[in-house]
């Protein structure tokens, strides 16, 4: 299932417009910040599909009844570029568990990449409600092999929740061929992907933006 959380008018979708604005991209800090607001957003829509259970407060008049997650969800994201997404979903599961990994495009001389995973923290995951940050799907390279690295480390989620800032066709094309039973939120879908496989007309490099220039790998 895919939800592109522009399709029906929202603040989520002024915030994607801001991301993708080539002069307002240019204050980092708003740039992380309107990241971060897309993750609440999104974190928000996805707690409508989390189990509850209700639970009783006492209030200092009396007692009402409430409902809690039935379990925490568990929170992963993809160095560098998600950080920001991810602190935003963390902003509204304020209890969850968290898992890091860490993926970059290693290039080639031929003007290719392979995706280079080195760093990997995570809980187990079997039964638990996953949600994986990436601001960017773009050929979806990344998202395939860090969900494929963070199974074989955590074990077998109930759900799987994907959340980007943007998402190209190609690439939720290719998260669902080798993820057919994973939900992913996007805060807009574009169509095209240039020859450098960047999302068009997207928004540039995300973790540039967000972070400065980084060395090419
Ligand atoms: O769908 P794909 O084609 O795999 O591209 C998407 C990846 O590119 C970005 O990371 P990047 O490699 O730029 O690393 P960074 O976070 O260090 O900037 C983004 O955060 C994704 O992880
Ligand atoms: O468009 C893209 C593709 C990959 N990574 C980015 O930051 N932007
Ligand atoms: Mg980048």
């Amino acid at each position: 299932m895919v939800i592109n959380l522009s399709a029906t008018p929202s603040l989520a979708g002024v915030w994607v417009g801001e991301i993708r604005d080539k002069q307002l991209q240019t204050d980092r800090m708003r740039f992380r910040r309107n990241l971060e607001r897309i993750g609440e957003a999104a974190a928000y829509e996805i707690s409508k599909h989390l189990s509850y259970r209700q639970t009783t407060v006492t209030t200092p008049l009396g007692t009402a009844t409430c409902a809690v997650p039935e379990q925490q969800p568990v929170l992963a994201t993809i160095l560098r570029a998600g950080m920001p997404l991810h602190q935003g979903l963390l902003h509204y599961f304020d209890r969850a568990d968290n898992a890091f990994i860490s993926a970059y495009r290693k290039h080639h001389a031929d003007g290719s990449f392979d995706i280079q995973l080195d760093y990997l923290s995570c809980p187990p995951l079997d039964g638990r409600v996953l949600i994986l940050a990436d601001p960017m799907l773009a050929t979806g390279a990344s998202l395939v092999k860090t969900l494929q690295c963070l199974l074989k480390e955590g074990g077998q989620p109930a759900a799987i929740h994907v959340v980007s800032a943007l998402a190209s066709t190609e690439g939720i094309r290719r998260v669902q061929e080798a993820f057919p039973k994973i939900t992913l939120w996007a805060g807009d879908i574009d169509e095209q992907l240039n020859d450098k496989g960047y999302i068009v007309p997207g928004l540039g490099d995300a973790g540039d933006l967000a972070f400065g220039l980084k060395k090419q790998q």
